[in-house]
């Protein structure tokens, strides 16, 4: 990513329905040309966040600039670059992918050669086929190329591998790269991890209606502690102490022949210099890194990142 001009631009965005604050204070800027994710648990404010964006609603504070437009005040000018893929999105089902597309294609003064976009997408054995009869892969395809029909700058893609199979997921991560490789700054919501880690240039994690935290996946995996774990099968025994008075080294645990050594800091280079000055080797080492799950969890509690690890795919409600 070369270009760092923001093309969005939200500060202290606020929303609330009736007594309950979905959005509290969101802040935050996307650059032109990126992947950037919103990532939280359920019910944490990404949706209604991007809906402001987008023009859809209508916030209660803060201000938002869309390519130096309020979508509030601008709304069809905002909505002639945006190109949003909600979540939950039906088309009605007797409704062909080709009339959807050339349906969707007259609402943009500007719209893409949908043909060519059916190409990309994979869609053109489908083209007569109704949206109630497609698979969910297939409806997937369909709605990213209802987001890009109208020639957006800016594809706003909320939850868009939900349901999906893995083989699925990993065809539509795909398509998100080749959107971008396009030219198009994508804003992605998501509460998968693995999809985030994958897609996104930078993410801004939101928790109950707040950023917590806005980096790039290895950046946030970075603020973490920087706690390791080593691995391995000394090959001869030795005292723990060897390891335990090395200043990174904080606990050593045995578990059948293996040696669990965790600290921060220089953990792996200590113990592996202490162990070849006793004239020990570390058989089958194996260090354990933080990952982006382990920086999640540590933002936005164990309950919520249970659901955002993806391990039980979230049911719409
Ligand atoms: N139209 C609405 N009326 C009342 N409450 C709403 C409405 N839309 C969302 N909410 C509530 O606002 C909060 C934030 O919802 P929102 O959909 O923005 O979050 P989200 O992070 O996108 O969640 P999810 O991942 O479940 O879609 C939730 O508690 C939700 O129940």
């Amino acid at each position: 990513m070369t270009t760092t001009q923001p093309v969005i631009e939200i500060d202290h965005l606020r929303k609330s329905y009736g007594a309950k604050r979905a959005v509290v204070d969101v802040s935050l800027s996307v650059e032109e040309g990126e992947i950037f994710g919103i990532l939280g648990p359920n019910g944490s404010g990404k949706t209604t966040t991007v809906e402001c964006v987008s023009g859809l609603r209508h916030r209660d504070g803060g201000s938002v600039r869309v390519l130096g437009a309020d979508p509030q005040t601008h709304r069809d000018a905002v909505r002639a670059q945006v190109g949003v893929q909600l979540q939950e999105a039906e088309l009605p089902a007797k409704l062909t992918v080709r009339e959807a597309l050339a349906l969707y294609a007259s609402f943009y003064p500007d719209p893409a050669d949908w043909r060519e976009l059916v190409d990309v997408l994979g869609l053109g054995t489908s083209l007569g086929t109704r949206f109630g009869k497609l698979s969910g892969g297939q409806q997937q395809r369909l709605s990213i190329a209802l987001a890009l029909v109208g020639n957006p700058r800016i594809a706003i893609l909320d939850e868009l591998t939900t349901g999906l199979d893995p083989a699925a997921r990993r065809e539509t991560w795909d398509l998100v790269e080749s959107v971008r490789d396009r030219g198009v700054t994508v804003v992605l919501v998501t509460h998968f991890m693995q999809e985030a880690e994958r897609l996104c240039d930078r993410l801004a994690v939101i928790d109950a209606g707040e950023v917590v935290a806005i980096d790039t996946p290895g950046g946030l995996v970075e603020r973490l502690d920087t706690r390791q774990e080593l691995r391995f099968r000394p090959s001869r025994p030795f005292d723990d102490a060897l390891l335990t008075d090395l200043d990174p080294v904080d606990s050593l645990l045995r578990r059948g022949g293996e040696v669990h050594v965790s600290g921060s800091g220089d953990v792996l280079g200590a113990v592996v210099t202490a162990l070849a000055r006793a004239g020990i080797v570390a058989e089958g080492l194996r260090v354990q890194q933080p990952s982006l799950d382990d920086a999640f969890l540590a933002m936005v509690g164990h309950a919520a990142a249970a659901t955002a690890t993806g391990t039980t795919p979230k049911e719409q409600s």
